[in-house]
């Protein structure tokens, strides 16, 4: 069996005794797109946070490709390849699109010399490929505080792909996008993953967004993994059904 891309070994995390992690067990494969579904306050956010580095679990242990991540700051696991999208986008609003991801591209290098021209050193190539990726190359001197929220949300993962990153931890990519646009939205974020060969974890509440992308869906309860398996089973689930989506 090939080495997962990223692996989660009974993880565990208390916040004033509500386990937010109770020990998690999970595995991603490389170039699938995995969504992660489950009730408010379950500990969904968390296990990213943990992934990443912002939270340090109290046991158990991450692994990059079979390599123990656990722990490491935030800004080495993202050298080592996991770039993370928020909820509510991390952009410079009174900034352009493209300086947005120019300044993403300079830090992503880990140099910042402030006396040089921001798009100095093919900067300015490399962000607009990438704007090119999403379709934002249309409004790439727009300001970021005037997009809609769901170019919003592109730009935002676009900065998160300009790391190269080998997976994207996508926190709520929907959220506050209107049904509309929603699937556009998903559309253009697939076709980029897609292209750019980057994994995908994806936290969503609209199960109909979940239903129609994800290879993979996990549920989430209680700080634990409920159930898993391709959406066509788990959506058959009693159990999911009943704590999840709210309908049996
Ligand atoms: N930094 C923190 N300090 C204290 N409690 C926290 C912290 N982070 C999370 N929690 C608690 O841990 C539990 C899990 O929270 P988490 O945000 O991971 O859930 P979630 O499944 O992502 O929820 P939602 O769907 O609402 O975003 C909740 O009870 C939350 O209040």
């Amino acid at each position: 069996m090939t080495t997962p891309l990223l692996q989660a070994k009974d993880l565990r995390i208390a916040f004033y005794g509500v386990q937010a992690a109770d020990g998690v067990n999970l595995e991603i494969r490389e170039g699938e797109f995995l969504a992660i579904i489950g009730p408010n306050g379950s500990g969904k956010t968390t296990f990213l946070n943990l992934c990443t580095g912002y939270l340090r679990p109290s046991s158990g242990e991450v692994y990059l490709d079979g390599k123990p991540i656990t722990a490491m700051a935030p800004r080495t696991i993202a050298r080592r390849g996991i770039a993370r999208a928020f909820q509510i986008p991390q952009l410079f609003l009174d900034q352009t699109v493209l300086d947005n991801l120019m300044i993403a591209v300079a830090a992503k290098r880990g140099i910042w010399v402030p006396f040089k021209a921001l798009d100095a050193d093919g900067r300015r190539r490399e962000a607009e490929e990438l704007l090119a990726l999403v379709g934002l190359d249309g409004e790439a001197q727009q300001l970021a505080g005037a997009l809609p929220e769901g170019r919003r949300k592109l730009l935002d993962i676009v900065i998160a792909l300009a790391l190269k990153p080998r997976l994207v931890l996508l926190d709520e990519p929907t959220s506050g996008v209107s049904t509309i646009e929603r699937f556009t939205l998903m559309e253009t974020l697939m076709a980029a993953l897609r292209r750019a060969k980057v994994t995908a974890l994806f936290v969503e509440h609209d199960m109909d967004v979940v239903q129609r992308y994800a290879d993979r869906v996990v549920v989430w309860d209680s700080g634990s993994v409920m159930a898993e398996g391709p959406p066509s089973e788990v959506f058959k689930d009693e159990r999911v059904l009943r704590n999840v989506v709210g309908v049996a």
